[in-house]
């Protein structure tokens, strides 16, 4: 992607910033200046030395409130407790989710791929991040094995430690959608009360759960890693689908089935994902 073309103003009074052009999503002067330059600093030493001045004086209700002596009972009125956190406070950026998108000329979502152990939710999650990479769209896959590699490595597959897993995924993928990237997450989620907790946690339309519903025999009979075999001989207990629920989404945007014994292609099955997310505007800013 080429970068934005930045120019350099003055302000009377206020000192330098970096402005865009009209056709540019970044921020205007009013939103990036530096306060005083001192020393007999002039801009065009500045922009001849190359230093970026970005420093960004945010319109931050924190920034603002706090700046302002006799502000600290109104501040004090914002504060929220969220949690365990207490006394915390929003920092709004005026740089926001729309800018990012229009950068990226796509718009932030969150595709979520459930389904068993062994459906095909991760070979289906690279072939539609494959694809949306050939258009230029910029994904990212949090596939639940790979995150219980780090963040999630503290959690096991008890009904809350999962409830966990996934609240954290939700959470995680929500920043990336709010960073305007189409983040796919994929894992079993078996539960629906913790698939729609994470659907409430996104603007409505932009949580797309996707179903592989593909018969637990079908999976059983692929077992790629071997865990069936070990689940149906009692040497890993509350595997999902031996004896562990799993609760299909009763009304999901996407339904990627094995019919009649046949499984469409993963690349066929990530078409139909794009052409969902073309259809809604998603790939477009
Ligand atoms: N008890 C049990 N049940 C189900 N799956 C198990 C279990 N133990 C380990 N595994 C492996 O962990 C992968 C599932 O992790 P997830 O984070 O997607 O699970 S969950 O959403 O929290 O239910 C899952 O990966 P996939 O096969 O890709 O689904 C398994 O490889
Ligand atoms: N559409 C498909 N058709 C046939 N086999 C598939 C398909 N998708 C995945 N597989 C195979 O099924 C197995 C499990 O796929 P995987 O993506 O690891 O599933 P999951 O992430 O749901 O556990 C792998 O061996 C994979 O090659």
């Amino acid at each position: 992607m080429q970068a934005n073309p930045l120019q350099w103003t003055a302000s009377p009074g206020l000192g330098v910033g970096l402005e865009t052009t009209s056709s540019s999503p970044l921020p205007s002067f009013s939103q990036l200046s530096l306060g005083n330059l001192s020393g007999g600093t002039s801009v065009n030493s500045l922009k001849t030395r190359g230093l970026f001045l970005v420093k960004a004086m945010e319109g931050s209700r924190t920034a603002s409130l706090n700046g302002h002596p006799g502000n600290a009972d109104k501040n004090a009125s914002l504060l929220s407790s969220v949690g365990n956190s207490t006394n915390i406070l929003w920092h709004e950026c005026s740089l926001n989710k729309n800018d990012r998108q229009k950068l990226l000329k796509q718009k932030g979502c969150v595709i979520w791929i459930t389904g068993l152990s062994g459906s095909g939710k991760s070979t289906v999650a690279c072939a539609l991040g494959g694809g949306l990479y050939r258009r230029g769209k910029l994904s990212y896959i949090l596939d639940g094995d790979n995150v219980r590699h780090g963040l999630n490595r503290d959690l096991s597959f008890k009904a809350e430690d999962r409830a966990e897993n996934i609240r954290r995924i939700g959470e995680v993928a929500k920043l990336f959608a709010d960073a305007g990237v189409i983040c796919i997450a994929s894992l079993i989620s078996p539960y629906r009360r913790d698939r729609d907790a994470c659907r409430a946690m996104l603007p409505a339309g932009d949580f797309i759960e996707v179903f592989m519903d593909v018969p637990l025999q079908v999976c059983e009979a692929r077992d790629s890693k071997g865990l069936y075999k070990l689940a149906r001989a009692g040497k890993i207990k509350g595997f999902t689908g031996i004896d562990d629920p799993y609760e299909p989404p009763l009304n999901c945007e996407i339904v990627l089935t094995h019919e009649g014994g046949v499984c469409a292609s993963p690349c066929e099955m990530a078409e139909e994902v794009i052409s969902y997310l073309e259809d809604k505007g998603f790939l477009e800013a």
